[in-house]
């Protein structure tokens, strides 16, 4: 397995680049952690395919190298970066058998018979394909297809990383669950460098160790799952990342409080922000009570979702969404919202600002 370091990073699909916006990459600066287990999570359109396409060597960057435990590969083609991959659609030899299949990688680079048939067991068990093993391909559903794929993906142990693009979108829901499960535990077991690219945030952060969000060609956050949900570096990560997203308020802020059109709410701590500054807050940290301190909302409709319930307020012209537990009562004559001082982070023009305290630490 490797470490994976992107070194000035970018890419721009015009051959002559005139401003950030041209470019379908920013640049970008990281280490990937040997063994560690990636998502790169983030719309349609954002920037994760081109960054996965310049690490597996499909595509070569217009600026700056990655480099492979040091060893520079920029240039390198991707037989030469020794690197599995599963794609969103299946890849698999449809004259063969399962077995054949699953082998075949290992087959390719001259592994000893004897080494191969208890992996390809294990590959099997993994997929839950044990008992067809001797099956053609040919005339197999794509979902089953799709499974081999990822088991041709996963079967060398011996692979600087695996790359993974959307593979589970043609797998049924049930199969899904189960097949991520089985993917984190293969890098439980295994150690692989993995990089997983969805737009789902649940498959991101049920499989991923770090979730590394793009938005508009640039990485905004690598954090881990609750890094994500507690201090989102951008309004964006806030927004994509929890269900609801997280609310924004504008604000003026002074030392330790802030005002939110006539209501001036308490802090916890002391702030510095300039630009365009707004509080966020996750549904999970507002509560509701009736006259006092707080900001004026009212309840506009309640949305009884299993688990718990999504409460949407009107809080002067501006949707807000709160969560409250299944049993818990929600008084008709509610007018006011607050906030865990927990649950609060404060953004200057979407970038998160730390409190003064943090920010030295
Ligand atoms: N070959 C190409 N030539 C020109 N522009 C491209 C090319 N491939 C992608 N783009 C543009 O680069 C931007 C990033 O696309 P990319 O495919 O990397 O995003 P993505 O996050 O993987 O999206 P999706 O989930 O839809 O595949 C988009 O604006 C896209 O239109």
């Amino acid at each position: 397995m490797a470490k994976i370091t992107l070194d000035n990073l970018a890419h721009s699909y015009l051959p002559k680049p005139e401003s950030e916006d041209d470019f379908a990459l920013k640049e970008l600066n990281h280490d990937w952690a040997d063994g560690e287990a990636y998502a790169l999570l983030g719309a349609s359109g954002c920037g994760k395919s081109t960054l996965l396409n310049i690490i597996s060597g499909l595509l070569i960057p217009s600026q700056g190298r990655v480099l492979f435990d040091g060893r520079d590969v920029t240039m390198a083609p991707t037989a030469e970066r020794n690197i599995a991959q599963v794609f969103q659609f299946p890849v698999v030899y449809d004259t063969m058998t399962v077995e054949g299949n699953l082998a075949f990688p290992l087959k390719n680079r001259g592994i000893a018979p004897a080494e191969i048939a208890p992996r390809v067991q294990k590959v099997a068990a993994m997929i839950g394909m044990e008992d067809q093993l001797s099956r053609k391909a040919r005339g197999l559903t794509a979902d089953a297809k799709q499974k081999i794929s990822l088991g041709r993906g996963m079967v060398r142990e011996d692979v600087n990383a695996l790359l993974f693009d959307e593979p589970l979108t043609v797998i049924d829901p049930h199969m899904k669950w189960e097949l991520r499960t089985q993917l984190k535990k293969l890098h439980r077991d295994f150690g692989h460098t993995m990089i997983y690219v969805t737009h789902d945030q649940t498959e991101a952060l049920t499989f991923a160790d770090k979730v590394v969000v793009m938005h508009d060609g640039r990485v905004v956050q690598i954090g881990t799952p609750q890094e994500l949900f507690e201090r989102p570096a951008h309004t964006f990560v806030g927004y994509f990342i929890g269900s609801p997203g997280m609310n924004l308020f504008d604000a003026q802020i002074e030392g330790n409080r802030a005002r939110i059109g006539e209501a001036t709410i308490d802090l916890g701590a002391r702030y510095a922000a300039t630009g365009r500054v707004q509080i966020g807050v996750r549904p999970e940290f507002i509560t509701l009570s009736t006259g006092g301190a707080g900001i004026p909302a009212r309840v506009s409709r309640i949305e009884d979702v299993g688990r718990h319930k999504i409460v949407r307020l009107d809080a002067g012209g501006s949707e807000v969404s709160m969560i409250a537990a299944e049993g818990e009562p929600i008084p008709a004559d509610a007018d006011r919202i607050s906030f865990a001082p927990e649950g609060i982070n404060i953004y200057a023009d979407d970038w998160r600002v730390a409190p003064q305290g943090e920010e030295a630490a």
